[in-house]
């Protein structure tokens, strides 16, 4: 089996990936992206894809679920990873020198405050681990990267500080992705994208009430724009529920019924660490 995940060594994803699939012994491909990745899976140079999806303080990673949607993916599993964001310098590094902040944007978004406090600029990169080892590579000592300890291990940089993130409970939710969806019978949970019919006031309660009526607790609802026009979205939405339950296969009749398009986008159960 092949797994992709956001390279290179020492990213979240990594650590995601080695315990999501720690008794399979995958053959691992590393990618430059997140967005690769999800390509990876589409072209099926890998069986299975992992990446993060949504963060405790940042909130929804746009590309993963856009994405997920462009490559015509789905949803085979959930992995809830704690997440404590480390300041990296290389060695001799003073915090009080730093003056840039290198690191992909949810990243640098889960540490706003202490950025600001720091008074820092920020430069974007593809994944913490990338910027860590940029920091290596500069020998700058005006510059950190936010990242994992473990980023700090593999690039052999220092600690400045950590858990620099806004809030010291932080989780970053992880979805692993296949190209073709297999039925599972264990799943707890459906996520479903559902492109309203027509544009009229209160369809969105229209198509939540579908949900309630039916008494199916919602744990994540997300709103897209189509991308086609202004002020027009389609909703992802995850119910606590399997798609091969009864009520779930309900809701999804009367959606149609109503004349909104409901795809299921994948029905897992979640892996907390
Ligand atoms: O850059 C990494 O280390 C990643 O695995 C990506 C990512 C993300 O984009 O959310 C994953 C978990 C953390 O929330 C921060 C970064």
């Amino acid at each position: 089996m092949k797994v992709a995940y956001l390279g290179p060594k020492g990213t979240f994803s990594e650590e995601a990936a080695f315990r999501y699939f720690e008794s399979d012994h995958p053959d691992w491909t590393m990618c430059d992206t997140i967005f690769d990745v999800l390509e990876a899976v589409k072209n099926n140079q890998v069986d299975q894809g992992i990446v993060p999806i949504e963060n405790t303080i940042e909130g929804t990673i746009n590309v993963t679920i856009d994405g997920l949607l462009s490559q015509g993916l789905h949803i085979e599993g959930e992995l809830i990873l704690p997440i404590g964001m480390y300041l990296l310098g290389a060695k001799d590094t003073k915090l009080e020198n730093v003056k840039e902040i290198w690191s992909i944007p949810p990243a640098l978004s889960q540490c706003q405050d202490y950025i600001h406090d720091l008074k820092a600029v920020v430069k974007h990169f593809n994944s913490t681990a990338s910027a860590a080892k940029a920091v290596k590579e500069s020998g700058r000592h005006d510059v950190a990267a936010i990242a994992s300890e473990w980023a700090g291990q593999v690039f052999g940089l220092n600690i400045l500080d950590r858990n620099i993130q806004d809030n010291l409970v932080n989780h970053t939710r992880f979805i692993v992705m296949t190209k073709e969806q297999k039925v599972n019978a264990n799943a707890s949970k459906t996520m479903l994208v559902v492109s309203p019919g027509e544009e009229r006031p209160g369809v969105l309660s229209v198509i939540l009430n579908v949900f309630s009526s039916l008494a199916i607790n919602l744990t994540w609802i997300e709103s897209r724009p189509t991308k086609k026009k202004l002020g027009t979205y389609r909703f992802f939405i995850e119910a606590e529920l399997g798609a091969h339950e009864m009520n779930m296969k309900k809701a999804i009749t009367i959606l149609e019924t109503l004349g909104h398009h409901a795809r299921v986008l994948g029905s897992y159960s979640t892996t907390k660490l």
